[in-house]
């Protein structure tokens, strides 16, 4: 721990990219002071372009692509005005007091705001930006190249034609299932549920059913997809693809129950959040042949060790979270996040805000 933090001193010393900068608090052109933010991590370029072009406030940033630790975290956001933030940082009571009552919005670079106690936002009146819509078509592109990967078995084949294990061609060997004629699930039918339904479509998929709350006509007429009970999704899906937030609600949804449901050659996809699967159910599932194969572009925890039993598995592809990784929608989400912070300064509307 000690030697830990030594090095984190000598990095902050000698590495720039270590180093949380601040510009000094200097008054505006009137004279007047302007407001400091605190911007968690090193942010795409269209991102810190539209604050630090601003002019309406003094921009403070941990100026690295490693997570900001919990200790500055805590240390720089007291007396700031508002909070840039990632998925990665827990933003809670324990982070919003040590801000103090100056802290007037957070802006999120993400559209899952799990990580944000809205709660102990909404009792200190602190306001709330995301950004959905800007990445739905990268992370519904990236579920759909999931599924494929993992239905079609692409990287064990990979690894097959790398390691000599391609003896000839066998008419039994590396068999998947496709989309033609299938029935896709969805759970969870929002903007990115009904993106990832739109391009699997013209695959030949012939039938859509959804899970949801309650019915999402306004996402379901379109495609056309059925709204059905949980279970019923489980028994007649041939695909499920998890594309709900993570709430208390859907904490721990995919388990045991649903995975017994479910047919021995389905496939389940999730792209959501890792904290809507029960890990060790779903570790069972697959080795004991209940559901075919699972792709996940999330976990819990985020990075997954490395020894962990799932990444042990070939019919479980694991990648590290990056549905929404296109350099343009990193960008959008930036700027987008960045013009949230600043229009929540402003006291005017936002862009996108979540209602608390
Ligand atoms: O997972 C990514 C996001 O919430 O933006």
């Amino acid at each position: 721990m000690r030697t830990l933090g030594r090095l984190r001193r000598l990095k902050t010393t000698l590495v720039p990219e270590f180093h949380s900068w601040c510009k000094l608090q200097a008054p505006n052109a009137a004279g007047k002071q302007l407001p400091r933010i605190y911007v968690t991590r090193r942010i795409p370029p269209d991102g810190m372009k539209i604050l630090s072009q601003s002019g309406l406030c003094n921009i403070e940033q941990w100026d690295s692509d490693e997570p900001v630790p919990r200790s500055e975290l805590l240390e720089k956001v007291a007396g700031i005005r508002g909070l840039y933030c990632l998925l990665t940082e827990k933003i809670d009571a324990e982070v919003l007091d040590a801000a103090g009552p100056s802290l007037q919005v957070v802006s999120t670079m993400s559209v899952g705001y799990d990580h944000v106690s809205l709660e102990e936002l909404k009792k200190r009146g602190i306001r709330l930006g995301y950004t959905p819509d800007v990445l739905t078509e990268a992370v519904a592109e990236l579920t759909v190249a999931l599924l494929l990967a993992t239905s079609r078995r692409l990287l064990e084949a990979v690894d097959e034609a790398k390691n000599g294990g391609w003896g000839t061609w066998k008419p039994l060997w590396m068999c998947g299932y496709g989309l033609t004629d299938s029935t896709v699930g969805i759970l969870g039918l929002g903007r990115i549920g009904a993106a990832v339904m739109a391009r699997l479509k013209p695959f030949g998929v012939k039938r859509f059913l959804y899970a949801d709350t309650g019915p999402r006509p306004d996402m379901a007429t379109k495609i056309p997809a059925e709204f059905v009970p949980l279970e019923e999704l489980a028994r007649h899906s041939d695909f499920i693809v998890v594309c709900c937030a993570l709430t208390p609600e859907t904490q721990g949804i995919c388990g045991n129950r649903l995975f017994s449901l479910m047919k021995d050659t389905a496939i389940f996809i999730n792209t959501s959040r890792g904290g809507v699967v029960n890990q060790e159910d779903l570790y069972q599932a697959l080795v004991n042949g209940q559901i075919a194969a699972a792709g996940l572009d999330v976990t819990e925890p985020e990075p997954l060790p490395t020894d962990h039993p799932l990444l042990k598995l070939k019919n479980c592809v694991i990648l590290p979270h990056i549905a929404s990784a296109t350099v343009a929608t990193r960008n959008a989400m930036a700027a987008l996040a960045a013009s949230n912070l600043l229009a929540g300064l402003q006291g005017k509307a936002m862009g996108k805000e979540v209602p608390l």
